[in-house]
């Protein structure tokens, strides 16, 4: 895949940092762009612009540059030997040669070690240390490899993202394509929704086999977050996360071909997710490894542009190893509900992989999301630019960290600048918006209007049964 397509003028300041991302994905990722961000954020972008190497490269050569991407891409372009010498080795061990978890699933304290990566192999290891549950074999295995043909005969129409980066544009380093599941909601997505500060032209209908999946993927992720909040210390939902039933409206399908498509660190987009958003991701073809890592907050004297606020900021990130979970053909992973907040996940470039029999080098993902109808963009704030805006949370920076704000998206496409709109956003204990109410009468007249509601599925249209209409998990209401 070609990465850098063209040179375009350098942008102003607030820009340098724009790093690798999908339209649905916030890779910057915290509170505006003079915060300082972490090794992982700048790795990320050196693996979009180098994925033809091995993150631990990557990670050696930025840290021999002192943390500094720009250098790290000077060095990357000269020959091998000519390079500093790495000052970190990266290298791997499983949970269990580290530390063993009691059958009372007491915690272990630290996890993860600079450079480290510990792989997480079984499912209570998984929820012991991660906001992610996995269920594997998760659809009976001919349905499994039905979706997975479906999918890959659709694959070589995806196209990769492009975005900016310094002075270049650049294309993300796999292939996707975002489904809907009605005509309706993929001519609404394609006119109203707003990634990256433009419309998606290329918005599906969910295919049969997706859709089917789709009913046993909301069963079961409805039953993990149930068992998740149940078995939680305080047994209550997080504070803004939802207690309807999660039903998805929205899929976007990735597609890996080869060991070397990935995604970089990132949190996927709050925008029409809201707060706490859960996930429901079901690996296809070939397995790859999800890596995540939690956020570390700097303290106040570490938010700041400076050199020295920098470097104190990328020695914690340092400090920090990551996580590793496998995702064989035909695994669910749920994201529950702090991992956008809290975490950063990404896939990452393999050395080898085992090719599947169907798909052969690729691997289809389905992350199954649901969008929230009183965030649909006619009623988020619009910036100066006149674009609505994009939700962020607050991720490092110690005094604002959990804190959520509506920003200009403007500036995310490439050529544009954007303005520096700002507005602290505001959500109640279910995480709706102010507007909520008002959203739910617009709802319920275009309902009498005969219209279908946004993000809700002609199945539901059908069965008269809009969204928020489910009664509560009961999870929640017990406390
Ligand atoms: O491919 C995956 O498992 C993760 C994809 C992802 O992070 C995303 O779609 O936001
Ligand atoms: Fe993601």
């Amino acid at each position: 895949m070609e990465t850098f397509i063209s040179r375009k003028r350098r942008r102003s300041s607030v820009s340098n940092e724009v790093p690798p991302r999908d339209p649905k994905c916030d890779l910057r990722g915290s509170t505006d762009f003079n915060e300082v961000e972490s090794t992982d954020y700048k790795l990320s972008i050196l693996i979009s612009l180098h994925p033809e190497k091995d993150e631990g490269t990557l990670l050696e050569t930025l840290l021999a540059s002192e943390g500094s991407v720009e250098r790290a891409l000077e060095c990357l372009k000269l020959p091998p030997k000519k390079r500093p010498a790495a000052s970190a080795t990266s290298y791997q061990s499983s949970l269990s040669s580290i530390t063993r978890t009691g059958k009372d699933g007491a915690t272990i304290k630290q996890l993860t070690k600079r450079g480290k990566t510990i792989h997480l192999y079984t499912p209570e290891d998984i929820e012991a240390h991660t906001p992610c549950s996995i269920i594997y074999n998760f659809l009976p295995s001919e349905e499994a490899d039905a979706l997975l043909q479906e999918l890959v005969d659709e694959s070589p129409t995806y196209k990769t993202n492009t975005f900016q980066l310094f002075d270049r544009v650049v294309s993300s380093p796999h292939t996707f394509c975002l489904y809907v599941d009605s005509w309706d909601d993929a001519e609404m997505q394609k006119t109203q929704y707003v990634y990256d500060g433009k419309n998606v032209e290329d918005v599906r209908r969910s295919l049969p086999r997706m859709r089917d999946a789709s009913h046993k993927v909301r069963e079961t992720v409805n039953q993990e977050i149930t068992r998740r909040i149940r078995s939680s210390p305080t047994g209550q939902k997080l504070h803004h996360q939802s207690p309807h039933p999660w039903v998805p409206n929205t899929a976007f399908v990735n597609c890996y071909d080869g060991p070397r498509e990935s995604v970089g660190y990132h949190s996927d987009h709050l925008t029409y997710l809201g707060p706490r958003p859960v996930i429901g991701s079901l690996s296809l073809g070939v397995a790859r490894e999800f890596r995540v890592r939690k956020i570390i907050a700097t303290e106040d004297d570490d938010s700041g542009d400076s050199d020295a606020a920098r470097k104190r900021a990328d020695a914690k990130a340092d400090a920090q190893g990551q996580l590793s979970i496998h995702l064989p053909h035909n695994s669910l992973l749920v994201m529950h509900a702090s991992m956008q907040e809290e975490w950063k996940h990404s896939i990452a470039p393999a050395r080898t992989i085992s090719p599947h029999p169907i798909s052969g080098n690729k691997r289809i993902n389905i992350t199954y999301r649901h969008y929230k109808a009183n965030l649909h963009p006619r009623f988020t704030p619009k910036c100066g630019c006149g674009v609505p805006t994009v939700l962020r949370v607050v991720q490092r920076q110690a005094g604002n960290r959990g804190k959520y704000m509506w920003m200009c998206y403007a500036g995310y496409v490439p050529g544009k600048e954007g303005c520096k709109f700002f507005e602290w956003a505001v959500f109640d204990e279910d995480g709706d918006p102010p507007w909520a109410e008002e959203a739910k009468s617009s709802e319920k007249q275009s309902l009498n209007a005969g219209e279908q509601l946004p993000g809700e599925t002609e199945d539901e249209r059908m069965k008269g049964g809009g969204k928020g209409k489910g009664e509560a998990l009961s999870s929640v209401d017990e406390g």
